[in-house]
């Protein structure tokens, strides 16, 4: 296997340069990014796949600035991330990137609407409610804002998790195994709702999944194994997935 990179150009909305990520040291140190430089281009949506353990989430993490590389760089445009002081680094993370998780993360005390504004809030700001019922309708949720987390389906509460991400208009939107709580027609809608917020809005989004269909959604697929990036093709079908991915031995898994 031969690493791969992505050409590194101006205009990116996100990228990292010659990232390595080192957990632990010693003889118990784990090498989960080995020098990955990649970069992804304004409206574009990837899909970053590979074997179990190969440093897809950890990647996401340094992308999103919720992890620190242990060398290498990580820019938003053209702010470098990965050398900003915390202070700085939460600010920027809270108006430039969006995050959304498998797992949903909400708060299941508060009412939708309350999800929504919490960024917003947390970065000391008065939440606007017209932002907020806008990122809703964006996401299919007009007239819920008032419901608790708990009183909707898994795939509208990963919509609330998505407006939650969109409703700082975010310029990368990073989201970790988004479907891999859902079943298979209900994820169908949240990655319509991920394509239509590159095609329609312009976004971008950088997405870690297992799912061969899934990644069908996306532009162009990264394939990672052992903390390095080992392929990538764009136009990706469900077939062409399954058969690079099985190239790599490791299978979806
Ligand atoms: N906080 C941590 N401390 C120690 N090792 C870690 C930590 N986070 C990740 N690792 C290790 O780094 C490697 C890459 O992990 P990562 O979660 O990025 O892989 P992944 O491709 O997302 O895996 P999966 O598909 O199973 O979610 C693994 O060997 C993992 O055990």
């Amino acid at each position: 296997m031969t690493e791969m990179t992505t050409d590194i150009g101006t205009g990116t909305a996100a990228r990292v340069e010659d990232l390595h990520r080192q957990y632990g040291r010693g003889t118990a140190a784990v090498r989960a990014l080995r020098g990955v430089s990649v970069a992804f281009v304004p409206g574009t949506f990837t899909a970053v796949m590979g074997p179990s353990g190969s440093g897809k989430t950890t990647l996401l993490h340094c992308l999103a600035g919720m992890d620190r590389p242990t060398r290498g760089s990580v820019w938003w445009g053209d702010a470098e991330v990965s050398r900003l002081p915390e202070r700085r680094l939460a600010q920027l993370r809270r108006s430039r990137v969006g995050f959304v998780f498998q797992a949903f993360n909400l708060m299941p005390a508060m009412t939708v609407a309350q999800n929504v504004e919490l960024p917003g809030r947390l970065a000391g700001k008065r939440p606007d409610r017209g932002q907020v019922l806008d990122a809703l309708a964006r996401v299919g949720l007009a007239g819920r804002e008032r419901h608790r987390p708990g009183q909707l389906s898994g795939g509208q509460q990963q919509r609330v998790a998505i407006a939650r991400a969109l409703v700082s208009r975010p310029q990368v939107l990073f989201a970790d195994e988004p479907t891999g709580a859902l079943d298979r027609a209900t994820g169908h809608e949240v990655l319509a709702l991920l394509r239509s917020g590159v095609d329609r809005d312009g976004g971008t989004c950088v997405m870690v999944t297992h799912d061969p269909v899934a990644a069908g959604y996306a532009d162009r697929v990264l394939l990672l194994a052992d903390g390095v990036v080992v392929d990538e093709f764009d136009r990706p079908t469900t077939a062409r997935v399954v058969e690079r991915l099985s190239r790599l031995g490791g299978g979806a898994r």
